[in-house]
């Protein structure tokens, strides 16, 4: 299977090939706009800049998918503070399906930071003492101990987007 991923990030890459692993896939990295901020701010903007990749890597290259990933921050009804968030887009070229990630609460002192417009990865490099987390264990491996981590958070969402290209169930969909 030939997908294109929209992001250079190898967190990215490897929540892919990780995933997908059963597929045999040869991946392609294209390094595309996202076509949103730096720092998604909502659900809306998240899910748009996972399509945006999604549909940019595609068009890039000959791949049989094009796969986007992206980490926003969101304040979500019925739960307390803000939300470090992440989302997936699967395209074929004809049909964009998305799925989430975990979503995890970021400390207050965090959540300040970011209001002041600052982007979560300096943020939590600054407060772990390290350089481009957000390329390794990133946030998610912080902020859980290490129960998880950045690539198998959006591994996650990699295969929530997926499903519906890989099963039955929604061929009824209009
Ligand atoms: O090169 P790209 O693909 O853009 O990779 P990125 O790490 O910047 O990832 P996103 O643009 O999807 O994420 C938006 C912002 O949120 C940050 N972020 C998202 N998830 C994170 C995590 O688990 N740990 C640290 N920073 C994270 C990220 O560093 C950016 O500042
Ligand atoms: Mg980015």
């Amino acid at each position: 299977m030939e997908l294109a991923v929209g992001s250079t990030n190898p967190v990215k890459i490897d929540a892919v090939e990780r995933t997908l692993e059963r597929y045999e896939p040869s991946v392609t990295a294209v390094a595309v706009d996202s076509g949103v901020s730096e720092q998604p701010r909502s659900i809306e903007e998240t899910v748009t800049g996972a399509e945006n990749r999604a549909r940019r890597a595609l068009a890039a290259t000959d791949a049989d998918y094009g796969v986007g990933l992206e980490g926003g921050i969101a304040r979500l009804e019925g739960t307390p503070g803000l939300s470090l968030i992440m989302w997936g887009a699967v395209t074929d070229g004809n049909r964009t399906e998305r799925g989430g990630g975990p979503t995890l609460r970021l400390p207050d002192t965090v959540a300040e930071r970011l209001a002041d417009g600052a982007e979560l990865g300096p943020v939590m490099d600054d407060l772990l003492g390290t350089e481009g987390v957000a390329e390794s264990d990133g946030a998610a491996g912080a902020l859980t101990g290490g129960l998880t981590d950045r690539t198998r958070a959006l591994g996650e969402a990699v295969a929530a987007s997926f499903g519906p290209f890989v099963t039955a169930y929604y061929d009824a969909d209009g």
